[in-house]
């Protein structure tokens, strides 16, 4: 570890790092007469405590063959083999740019005059990119150096010193349901689990966990869905809304259960966090209660990765400018088999979903703007245009009200592989996964001693940096807000070092400015 903190507050051992942490809020009271608001400033004394020692990780994709998934164990081999490869321009070297963990930093403070930062990944302990054991399920059978040359991401130098060792990997049969995806799918379906009843296939998905932990001496397992994205299950009651009913569901092998709800119960039954990297409903509300009585971490949905990332950037600016979004556009194409998929009309609703309530926040949080519910037009467009394969099209256009009638209308246009964009994201999502895992808090109520716990299971309130819908525990506020998610994992990793919380900027650097002025004019004469 690059720094230590100093103070009582903070103890290090060789195992565990200790914090409190003071945390301060405000609750407000209105007076039910006069309507008048009375802020009430709060302090809350928290403990963490981390466990320093990083465990052996694998990681099961469950998508294993798709151009996310290929892509991704094709970097993480290409990064521990260091390899370098030439393209037209120039010789490129392997890297994990777009990831928050491997590619920014966090502000440590000032030493001096120099403003002191230090890569994220050492805020904490976390697991090593390179260290991570890669396999997963596919209803394709393809081994993944054939897989790669079918998705056509890498370059064709970094392909061809890839191909060796990808094609070593091979796909475990999945579990499938023609009736969750678009039809088009049905010709990759050839690697599929032979079992027709959904107890069955929990059972032998966390078999396959359970081996695939055994055989690499793992002592951690995470799994990450970046399958094709499904339709949303129609969720019932006596079927999905309680842990016990679900079970009993699939014991009678009720048919709205979707492959991604299967996993992630086989997950939560086996202790592995199960992260949903599409935008479906997996996490039903029988998922979540399973997860909170086996203390297993659940997360979702849907990578958030350019378009989306851009949008929920862009409005937070319109609307903290005071600027009135009435009209907001996001058009995109793409060749991949994702599009492919996407182009069936109910599996496109569980993206328009996704890609479209990421806002819902900004606008909800502007009383001075929008009335209470007042949204601007919102469409969402995505159409299938194979020739341009992984390489996304999105265009954007943002129509806002300005000063005294003025209208203000912004264009984008935003070309990027797709998949790209979207592997650095899974690897920061299974890299913060595993780290959450190992911090326990508690809060110090009336001087006793306070009782450590995990995190609730559902920590996309945690990662919502990276995932475009991320699940809330009931009763907490969505916030999609990008910085402040950013801020939010930075503060909550700082809070674990004894470190204090940063503000959206340095209160203090501003504060210091304003005195320093102050005082730099007593010093001048007219
Ligand atoms: N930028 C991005 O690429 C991005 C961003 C956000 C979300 N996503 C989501 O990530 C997912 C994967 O994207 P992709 O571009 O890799 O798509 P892809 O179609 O290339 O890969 C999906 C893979 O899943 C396999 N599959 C389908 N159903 C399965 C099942 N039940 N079990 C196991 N495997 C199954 C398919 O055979 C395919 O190989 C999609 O749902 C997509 O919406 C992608
Ligand atoms: O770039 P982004 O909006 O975050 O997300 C992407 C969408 O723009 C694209 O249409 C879809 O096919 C991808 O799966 C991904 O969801």
């Amino acid at each position: 570890m690059s720094f230590t903190v100093e103070g009582s507050h903070v103890q290090e051992t060789e195992d565990l790092i200790s914090s409190s942490f003071a945390s301060h809020g405000t609750s407000v009271e209105k007076d039910a007469t006069t309507g008048k608001y009375t802020v009430k400033p709060y302090t809350r004394e928290f403990i963490f405590q981390t466990e320093k020692k990083i465990p052996k990780v694998g990681v099961m994709l469950v998508g294993l063959g798709g151009n996310n998934g290929s892509s991704f164990a094709g970097m993480i081999i290409a990064n521990k083999l260091k390899i370098k490869w030439n393209t037209k321009q120039k010789e490129m070297q392997a890297n994990f740019i777009g990831s928050l963990t491997q590619a920014t930093s966090i502000r440590l403070g000032k030493c001096g005059d120099e403003e002191v930062y230090i890569p994220f990944k050492e805020i904490l302990p976390m697991v090593e990119p390179t260290d991570l054991v890669v396999s997963g399920w596919d209803i394709n059978s393809m081994p993944l150096g054939d897989a790669m040359r079918r998705a056509q991401v890498f370059d064709y130098d970094l392909q061809q010193q890839l191909y060796p060792h990808m094609q070593k990997i091979v796909p475990l049969p999945s579990v499938f349901d023609p009736s969750y995806v678009a039809a088009n799918q049905g010709d990759r379906a050839n690697n599929v689990l032979a079992l027709p009843k959904k107890e069955d296939q929990v059972n032998k998905l966390r078999q396959d966990m359970r081996e695939f932990k055994e055989k690499n001496g793992l002592e951690k397992v995470i799994v990450l869905w970046t399958a094709n994205t499904e339709r949303f299950s129609v969720e019932q009651d006596g079927v999905h809304d309680t842990a016990k009913n679900l079970m009993e569901a699939i014991r009678r092998n009720e048919s709205e259960i979707s492959p991604s709800t299967l996993f992630a119960i086989a997950c939560i039954l086996e202790g592995n966090p199960f992260i949903n990297g599409s935008p479906q409903n997996a996490l039903v509300p029988g998922v979540v209660e399973l997860a909170q009585i086996h203390k297993t971490f659940i997360t979702g949905a849907d990578f958030k990765t350019g378009q989306t990332k851009i949008k929920s950037v862009l409005t937070d600016f319109l609307v903290s400018s005071g600027l009135k979004p009435r009209s907001i556009v996001s058009y995109n194409h793409l060749g991949n088999n994702d599009g492919k998929n996407l182009s069936a009309a109910q599996v496109f609703e569980s993206k328009e979903r996704s890609k479209k309530h990421v806002v819902d926040d900004i606008f909800d949080g502007n009383p001075a703007l929008y009335e209470p519910g007042e949204q601007p037009d919102h469409c969402i467009v995505i159409k299938y245009v194979p020739y341009v394969q992984d390489s996304k099209r999105a265009m954007d256009e943002y129509i806002s009200e300005i000063c005294m009638g003025g209208v203000n209308t912004i264009v984008l246009h935003n070309t990027c592989e797709d998949t790209l964009l979207a592997i650095p994201v899974m690897l920061d999502l299974v890299v913060l996964t595993e780290l959450l895992t190992r911090i326990h808090m508690g809060e110090k109520t009336n001087g006793g001693e306070p009782e450590m716990h995990n995190f609730h299971p559902l920590i996309g309130c945690i990662l919502g940096f990276l995932l475009k819908a991320p699940q809330f525990p009931k009763g907490v506020p969505t916030v999609n807000s990008l910085f402040k998610q950013r801020l939010c994992l930075e503060n909550l990793f700082r809070a674990c070092r004894g470190m204090n919380t940063r503000t959206c900027m340095g209160l203090n650097k501003m504060f210091n400015a304003i005195i320093l002025g102050e005082q730099e004019a007593q010093t001048l004469t007219e």
